[in-house]
């Protein structure tokens, strides 16, 4: 029996069993079993001959995906937001490969990429999917695009294909440490009340993954799916933002109802309809601060600003601007929101905000 077969045999059971308390267990263990199939999957996609995701360099400071069901729009926002001119048309499966744009926002070149579109089944191998959910892992956000005039069922579809290669959407990695040990057995610990978690389904799930001993510590009140993505690893947590598109074609009544979902924003491209709260939006999902440079004594240059990711320190800052100045560091003045008094003088371990204006001394 193939993979997808095996994995096919088991949705089927899993659909099949009622769930309740009493089947949570056995419901669990198929869960990993699943997980265990999709992962090798995965593997097999790396392993194999090159051009399994889309060949296209990454470049500029970030990568957007542009991920939908087909003729929902992707191509005509490329086309709108970059120089990258890319057909568009109302028959389905137009845009046939990976095609890359230049997008400037706050100083930051961002990558957008313009995908094929793909349908239910797509991380199974349907049509180009595999190919294209292969090459949403790459990405720094995906931008899932949806045709607010067509069933919102898409939304869910697509959803479930990120996920089955390993996607998770809007979500922050569990608060679990696995380590894998030589010896000693399953040794599992949680630091507080677990709603789904037992002992004896962390020891059993192990054993299907043929790990026998291991210390597990539990720091949150975690699912059965986030364990197992930790057992599996090779999981990937993206930022999603979902664009309801073409939204001149519905009624106020609908985009309204729309734009409350989470994670949401509606627009019409063609339209120019919400575009800048689009471009504003996209910009948020990336989580990149904008950090000015200043020399001593003279005004901060605020045609350039150095691109960093939220978290960033001064330390990267340093590295950005030239590795050297990381061992020749002295402090550093800040001005801005990350600083407590104007300007403060701050170590290299300092955590950087959007807008800071930071002078480097050094040695
Ligand atoms: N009404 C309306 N139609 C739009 C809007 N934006 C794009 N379209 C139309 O939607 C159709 C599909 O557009 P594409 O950009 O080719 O869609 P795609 O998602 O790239 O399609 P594939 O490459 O086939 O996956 C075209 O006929 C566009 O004119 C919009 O804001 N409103
Ligand atoms: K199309
Ligand atoms: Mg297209």
């Amino acid at each position: 029996m193939g993979i997808l077969e095996k994995i096919a045999d088991i949705e089927r059971e899993m659909a099949r069993t009622q769930k309740n308390k009493a089947t949570e267990y056995h419901l669990g263990l198929l869960k990993g079993k699943l997980a265990k199939l999709r992962a090798e999957l995965i593997e097999v996609k790396s392993s194999g001959p090159k051009g399994e995701g889309f060949d296209v360099k990454r470049s500029g400071d970030a990568r957007v995906a542009l991920i939908g069901f087909p003729s929902v729009g992707k191509s005509t926002l490329l086309s709108t937001m970059t120089e990258t001119e890319a057909a568009v048309s109302n028959v389905d499966f137009t845009t046939l490969t990976a095609t890359p744009g230049r997008w400037e926002y706050n100083g930051a070149v961002i990558q957008l990429l313009d995908l094929p579109g793909i349908i239910e089944g797509a991380s199974q191998g349907i049509g180009r999917g595999k190919q294209v959910v292969s090459t949403a892992r790459t990405a720094d956000v995906i931008l899932m695009m949806l045709d607010a005039t067509k069933s919102h069922l898409q939304r869910p579809l697509l959803e479930k294909e990120l996920e089955a290669v390993g996607i998770r959407l809007n979500k922050s990695v569990p608060n679990i440490t696995l380590k894998i040990k030589t010896g000693g057995g399953i040794s599992y610990n949680s630091t507080c009340k677990q709603s789904e978690l037992t002992e004896k389904f962390v020891s059993n799930l192990l054993h299907q993954y043929r790990i026998f001993n291991a210390q597990i510590l539990v720091r949150e009140d975690v699912t059965i799916d986030d364990f197992i993505d930790v057992v599996v690893g090779n999981r990937i947590y993206l930022p999603c933002l979902y664009v309801y598109n073409k939204i001149d074609a519905i009624t106020i009544e609908e985009v309204d109802k729309i734009a409350r979902e989470d994670h949401t924003l509606v627009v019409s491209i063609e339209q120019d309809l919400n575009m800048d709260a689009l471009r504003h939006k996209i910009w948020e999902y990336l989580r990149l601060l904008r950090v000015y440079t200043k020399r001593h004594s003279e005004f901060p240059d605020f045609s350039e600003g150095l691109i960093l990711r939220q978290g960033a320190t001064v330390e990267d800052a340093c590295r950005e601007i030239h590795k050297s100045l990381v061992d020749d560091f002295k402090y550093a003045l800040v001005w801005g929101k990350s600083a407590k008094h104007n300007p403060q003088r701050v170590g290299i371990t300092h955590e950087l905000c959007d807008d800071d204006v930071i002078e480097i001394v050094h040695k």
